[in-house]
């Protein structure tokens, strides 16, 4: 075999033992091989658990992963034989072949009658001090090809969207089968970089249209709603008042801007903060703040109970963060939406949407539609199943 060749035939191989996988425009961090696992554990012993970790691997080590919804739950972290931050394969034309089949998890009038229990809780909470203010229902998509998904393909597809992370995380198996969660977040949690840190938290929602005239006036609207600048307001309120006790200096700007994927418009709010102390790691800040009211609602540990409650199928790793962190303290960490559970010939997609007083159930259905589009579109199919 000549050298390049034997070159061709490394890199396929190293392709096929991708471990995780955050590509953005801000630029790619891959892992191949696992090289250690960090012990497994609920959001509360995190902080522990990674300070011994990297008391044995050094300051040169590196783990990423992603933490369920669940803050009880254990997490899924690694450190993986190699990293590369050199940029990603360019994304191919290739699209998955074959029919598929898709199923959603609820109907639409099961997710419709959850909204309206959780409007009705809110109603007659009204008043109360620890009512009820914002809670998220999510439901998900299970779309069933022919053939086995192929994860590389669907991160590249992924990719083409400037505006959003692409990931790739390994889960823990389930019932024997190997999963992973691939996805395309366009929302920053946390991200750490000596002792400056940032946070880009979304909520307001408005689906994108191709006439671009229609587009903006979508914009516009979603920019003057009550509705969901309320919904907003909540999420920035609860992450300045989490980063606040860890901060010299938090800061956001005067009011809420417009930011947009390829499929969705929402608010978005940059806040920057400056770390009191700097060793604290990037992933106990992550876990500080994790999960928001962007995906679980206020009061939090009410809300995510309720969602456990109205939401039929258990959100495991959805709704959770994914994300690295050095061993340095460095690291970024992204909330899990836009994403798909894929497993063997199966993904799961999940979407989920802010439900405040006012809300209207089937705005929220259509809303969550939009929401599946990223994916769909990686996968190469509308919502219909039909190949686009
Ligand atoms: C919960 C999701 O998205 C979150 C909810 C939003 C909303 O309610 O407007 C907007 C952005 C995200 O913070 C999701 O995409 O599944």
């Amino acid at each position: 075999m000549n050298a390049l060749a034997r070159k061709v035939v490394a890199a396929s191989a190293l392709q096929e033992d991708l471990l995780f996988a955050f590509q953005s425009r801000r630029g790619t961090i891959r892992g191949f091989g696992m090289e250690a696992a960090l012990q497994r554990g609920p959001a509360a012993s995190l902080a522990e658990r990674v300070g011994s970790f990297f008391s044995k691997v050094g300051a040169d080590g590196l783990i990423a992963g992603a933490l369920p919804f669940d803050r009880d739950a254990d997490d899924y972290l690694w450190q993986a034989s190699q990293v590369t931050k050199t940029p990603a394969p360019v994304p191919s034309a290739a699209r998955h072949a074959g029919r598929w089949r898709l199923r959603p998890e609820p109907e639409p009038a099961g997710y419709v009658a959850a909204v309206q229990r959780a409007l009705a809780i809110m109603t007659a909470e009204e008043g109360q001090a620890d009512a009820l203010a914002k809670i998220v229902l999510a439901r998900s998509l299970v779309a069933v090809a022919e053939h086995p998904i192929d994860i590389g393909m669907l991160l590249a597809r992924l990719s083409i969207d400037p505006a959003i992370t692409a990931f790739m995380v390994p889960l823990p198996h389930k019932a024997g089968r190997s999963r992973a969660l691939v996805g395309a977040t366009p929302e920053l949690l946390l991200s750490k970089a000596g002792g400056r840190i940032s946070s880009h938290p979304l909520a307001g929602s408005a689906r994108r249209q191709s006439d671009i005239a229609v587009d903006a006036a979508a914009a516009a609207a979603l920019a003057r709603s009550d509705k969901d600048r309320r919904e907003h307001q909540i999420v920035v309120e609860f992450i300045l008042d989490t980063l606040a006790p860890f901060c010299r200096h938090l800061s956001r700007p005067e009011g809420m801007s417009l930011t947009s994927t390829r499929s969705m418009w929402h608010l978005g709010t940059r806040i920057e903060g400056e770390l009191r102390d700097e060793t604290v790691p990037a992933i106990v800040l992550a876990a500080a703040l994790h999960p928001t009211p962007a995906v679980c609602g206020l009061p939090r540990d009410r809300a995510a109970q309720l969602i456990g409650q109205l939401e039929p199928h258990d959100r495991d790793f959805y709704a959770g963060t994914v994300g690295w962190c050095d061993g340095r303290g460095d690291g970024a960490w992204y909330v899990t939406i836009r994403c798909a559970e894929i497993s063997g010939c199966e993904a799961r997609l999940y979407a989920g949407a802010g439900i405040v007083p006012g809300s209207d159930p089937w705005a929220e259905v259509e809303e969550t539609g939009a929401k599946f589009g990223a994916l769909l579109a990686a996968l190469g199919i509308d919502t219909q199943g039909v190949r686009i």
